[in-house]
C-alpha cells in the first residue's frame, strides 16, 4: 500500500543559520531542564532521551522504551513515541539556533511497532526557516543507527520571546532553570 507523504517543507524556506556557538559535532547534550518529561533526569518515568550533536544540521537522540511507556502489552504507546520525537526535534532546533522555540505542529508516521526494551535511534535534521517558522524532520531507527525506520516525523517550531515562558509558565521553575543553565554554556544564548 502506498503512503502519500506531503511536500516538505510545505513553504519556501531559507537555510537555517546555525548559531556560531552551537555545540560541536560529537558533543553530548545533557537535559535542557531536569524536570522535562522528554530528557530530564529527575523524572522517574520520563523518556530520558539522550542527544548528541551530529554533522550537517543534525542531532542524534536515543530513547529506550520501558514498561512505563506501554500502550498495548509489550509495545510502546504511540503518543509517547510522538513525545520522544517532539523532544528530539526540539533539541535539533534549540541547540543549533540557540533561540527559544515551541512546537506549533507535529506529524508522525508510525511504520513499525516498537517493543518494550528496544531503543530508537532518532536523527533530527533542520530543513529550513521562513521568518519565525523552523521546519525540522526526523527518522527513528529501531535498535541500531542503521536499523529499520520505525517512525518518521516532521514538525514546525515557532521561535518565541522568553516572555512566552515567563507569561504562561511556572516562574519559580523558570528561575531554577535559569540558575542551572548559567553553568551550561550550551544553554546560554
Ligand atoms: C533564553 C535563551 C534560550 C536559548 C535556548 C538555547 C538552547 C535551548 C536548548 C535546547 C532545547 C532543547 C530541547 C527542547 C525540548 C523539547 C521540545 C518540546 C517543545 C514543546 O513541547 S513546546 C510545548 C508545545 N507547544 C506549545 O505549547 C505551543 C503553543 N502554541 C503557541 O504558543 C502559539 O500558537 C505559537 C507560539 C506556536 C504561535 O503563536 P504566535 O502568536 O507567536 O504566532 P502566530 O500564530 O502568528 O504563528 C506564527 C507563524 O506560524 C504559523 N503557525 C503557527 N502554528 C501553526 C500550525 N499549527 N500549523 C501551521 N502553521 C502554524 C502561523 O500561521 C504563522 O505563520 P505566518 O508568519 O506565515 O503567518
Amino acid at each position: 500500500m502506498s503512503r502519500n507523504v506531503p511536500d516538505w517543507p510545505p513553504v519556501d524556506v531559507e537555510p537555517v543559520p546555525v548559531h556560531p556557538k552551537a555545540p560541536q559535532a560529537g558533543t553530548k547534550l545533557g537535559p535542557h531542564y531536569s524536570e522535562c518529561f522528554g530528557c530530564g533526569d529527575e523524572v522517574p518515568t520520563g523518556l530520558r532521551l539522550q542527544s548528541t550533536m551530529g554533522d550537517e544540521h543534525t542531532v542524534h537522540s536515543q530513547f529506550t522504551v520501558t514498561a512505563a511507556h506501554q500502550g498495548a502489552p509489550g509495545l510502546a504507546h504511540g503518543g509517547l513515541l510522538a513525545a520522544a520525537f517532539d523532544e528530539a526535534l526540539g533539541a535539533t532546533v534549540g541547540y543549533q539556533l540557540r533561540k527559544p522555540a515551541v512546537t506549533g505542529r507535529l506529524e508522525t508516521d508510525f511504520l513499525r511497532p516498537v517493543p518494550v526494551g528496544s531503543t530508537l535511534f532518532i536523527v533530527g535534521k533542520l530543513d529550513g526557516m521562513a521568518g519565525r517558522k523552523v521546519y525540522v524532520s526526523a527518522n527513528g531507527h529501531l535498535d541500531a543507527e542503521d536499523g529499520p525506520i520505525a517512525l518518521r516525523a516532521r514538525a514546525l517550531f515557532v521561535i518565541v520571546a522568553v516572555e512566552h515562558f515567563t507569561t504562561h509558565g511556572d516562574k519559580d521553575a523558570i528561575a531554577k532553570l535559569s540558575a542551572s543553565s548559567q553553568k551550561r554554556p550550551d544553554l546560554n544564548p
